[in-house]
């Protein structure tokens, strides 16, 4: 199995003291990881290491191989990833944002942008502006220009708080559409494992800035255990701690 992205002891503190302390996991092909913890537990300072959003103080981050601080645009070239919010221009229409960024990519055809506009549910409103747009359709129209040069790894940073319910089991199946057709690769953080439970095959539980718990969601559901009482257990431990 490759590695797609490989975190070894990743410290980050701010000047509040607060951050993550030596975060280590491995995230490989095929994978659809989710990264939980509570608020304040250190999913996005993690994720905006991982992608270069900021700088981590130690430790070593490789994906597909390439340590991001001294190969960035090798590291990054197959990643796509939407932290915090994701660009989208609201004076423009889904298409034509699509068209702009496909500006980046000779290889992304019409025919793409077409086909990616349908994955996200988002074929009947693409030429009404985005300013118009509900939070969850404006998340929609970020997660496509994310998904338009068919990126390998795709990170997402609590891609289904404005989500109804219905947007949250669309964005479900396309993540194991994306999987299971494009091989894609996905690192999502959450804090709802509610959302996540039926998605995802590895996860990583994060507290106090620290990762208390990595692996295999069928590895560690053992006894009739949903993975509700997996977190909450773990949880409570680190509380403990
Ligand atoms: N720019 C910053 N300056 C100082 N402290 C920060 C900064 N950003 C985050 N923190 C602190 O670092 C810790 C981790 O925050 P982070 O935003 O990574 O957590 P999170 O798990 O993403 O939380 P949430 O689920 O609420 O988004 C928190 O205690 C937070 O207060």
């Amino acid at each position: 199995m490759e590695a797609v992205l490989e975190v070894k002891a990743v410290t980050k503190r701010y000047r509040s003291d607060r951050g993550i302390d030596r975060v280590s996991f491995t995230v490989y092909s095929g994978d659809i990881f989710g990264l939980f913890g509570p608020n304040g537990a250190g999913k996005t300072t993690l994720i905006k290491s991982i992608t270069g959003l900021c700088r981590a103080d130690a430790g070593q981050i490789a994906i597909f191989g390439h340590s991001l601080t001294e190969q960035f645009e090798q590291a990054m070239e197959h990643v796509g990833c939407i932290v915090e919010t994701g660009i989208s221009h609201d004076y423009l229409t889904p298409y034509q944002n699509l068209q702009l960024v496909a500006r980046y990519y000779p290889e992304v055809t019409r025919e793409r942008i077409d086909e990616v506009l349908e994955l996200v549910g988002l074929s009947a409103h693409k030429h009404e502006k985005v300013k118009g747009f509900s939070s969850g359709m404006k998340q929609r129209a970020a997660l496509a220009a994310v998904l338009l040069p068919k990126p390998r790894l795709v990170i997402l940073d609590e891609p289904t708080t404005s989500l109804d319910i219905e947007g949250v089991r669309d964005f479900r199946l396309i993540v194991n559409r994306l999987a299971q057709e494009e091989q894609t690769t996905f690192l999502i953080s959450s804090h709802s494992i509610h959302e996540m439970e039926r998605m995802c095959n590895r996860i990583g539980i994060m507290y106090g800035g620290v990762m208390v718990k990595e692996g295999l969601v069928s590895d560690l559901l053992s006894d009739g255990q949903t993975l509700e009482d997996v977190y909450l257990s773990q949880i409570d431990q680190a509380k403990g701690a």
